[in-house]
């Protein structure tokens, strides 16, 4: 989407024509670096260390980690050496094990003199594709903007989000913030109430820079509010994206999107996950049970890093030495508590028959 005005996508192939551009999402809000990765490895850390980050976007940066990797080694044991590498970089958001599979599938069988040209374009693929599809959740979500809108003529339509599911979680559009982005552009009055998302702050860094660039109205809140707006008829409807849903409707999403289910559900809020196809995992039937939550670093927790008035760039540690954290990266939310999945083939019910009725080609590859 916009930045200043200029078109941006997350990730691209350079001009060079191997090499692959990103926006470092650690910098922002306070600087728009961009980073270029020349290898497997670096592709692999980026995922890692959240230099990209957001389910669809990981997969995009795999599948140019596998070409990349290509490049340097397109033997057999080349390409199980850069999945093998890609594939633990996170474990939560199956959109990378997903892409992963899909580079396999297209490398494995052909010439590996053949591989490196054949990976880049897959990964092209993948990457055209996933823009596509949020373009898809865009439409099937606008039409829930545009419902709520007809009931309430000349007033603003109230969005809550959690953590970053826009464009920056994605190649482009992004997933929750897709319908929102599209009723900006249609005129509808659309305001959004922004999850700060502690410990890493995804939804006031990257969802408001976002959101502010395109010129979308919003208002970044502390995690512990939405609740309190919900109470007082504030929130018309809250959209998230997530990680990983499973067959039987759960959704894997940030740490406090099931707290947030929960104040939806108590206050008749309704609650819609926006996602794209490759997001589905029919390998895993109770996703409570059964999705792996990343525990990440406890210094995501005690530091902070803010700009100074004096325009520095400071980390600052905001816990007491020696007390012991915590750092659950993801949640589970229950599909009761879903109103509804905003997909690329229509807004569906949380549920493993609407699921496999829309997208029967993903349970073939998830028994893989
Ligand atoms: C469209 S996927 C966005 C999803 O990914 C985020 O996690 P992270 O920033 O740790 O990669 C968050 O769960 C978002 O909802």
């Amino acid at each position: 989407m916009k930045v200043d005005g200029k078109h941006f996508r997350s990730i691209w192939r350079e001009r060079d024509g191997w090499s692959v551009g990103a926006i470092d999402q650690r910098r922002l809000p306070h600087e728009f670096v961009i980073a270029r990765l020349t290898s497997c490895e670096d592709a692999a850390v980026a995922i890692r260390d959240m230099l990209v980050r957001g389910a669809p976007l990981i997969g995009a940066t795999a599948a140019y980690g596998m070409a990349l990797a290509m490049r340097e080694d397109s033997s057999d044991a080349g390409l199980k050496r850069a999945y093998d590498a890609l594939v633990v970089a996170r474990p939560t958001a199956i959109n990378l094990k997903w892409a992963l599979h899909e580079m396999r599938t297209a490398l494995a069988p052909i010439d590996p003199v053949e591989r490196a040209e054949a990976a880049y374009a897959r990964a092209d693929e993948i990457v055209e594709q996933d823009v596509e599809i949020n373009r898809g959740i865009a439409g099937n979500g606008l039409e829930l903007i545009e419902a709520i809108a007809a009931k309430k003529p000349g007033e603003v339509v109230n969005v809550l989000t959690h953590c970053n599911a826009g464009w920056l979680a994605t190649v482009d559009w992004g997933t929750a913030t897709a319908p929102i982005y599209l009723a900006h552009e249609r005129g509808i009055k659309v305001h959004v109430w922004v999850d700060e998302t502690r410990p890493r702050n995804q939804g006031a860094s990257l969802t408001a820079w976002e959101l502010g660039h395109h010129g979308v109205p919003h208002t970044v809140i502390p995690d512990n509010t939405g609740g309190h707006l919900m109470q007082h008829g504030m929130v018309d409807l809250a959209i998230v994206g997530t990680d990983r849903v499973a067959a039987n409707g759960d959704v894997c999403n940030k740490i406090g999107t099931y707290l947030k289910a929960l104040a939806a559900h108590d206050n008749g809020v309704p609650f819609y996950v926006a996602l794209p196809s490759p997001t589905i995992d029919f390998a895993v039937h109770d996703g409570i049970r059964d999705i792996p939550i990343e525990q990440r670093s406890g210094v995501e927790v005690t530091d902070m890093t803010g700009r100074t008035a004096d325009g520095r760039l400071e980390t600052v540690r905001i816990v007491p030495e020696g007390s012991p954290v915590a750092n659950y990266a993801f949640d589970v939310t229950p599909a009761r508590l879903v109103t509804g999945l905003i997909t690329e083939r229509g807004v569906l019910k949380p549920d493993r028959a609407a699921l496999a009725a829309a997208f029967p080609e993903r349970i073939a590859t998830a028994a893989k």
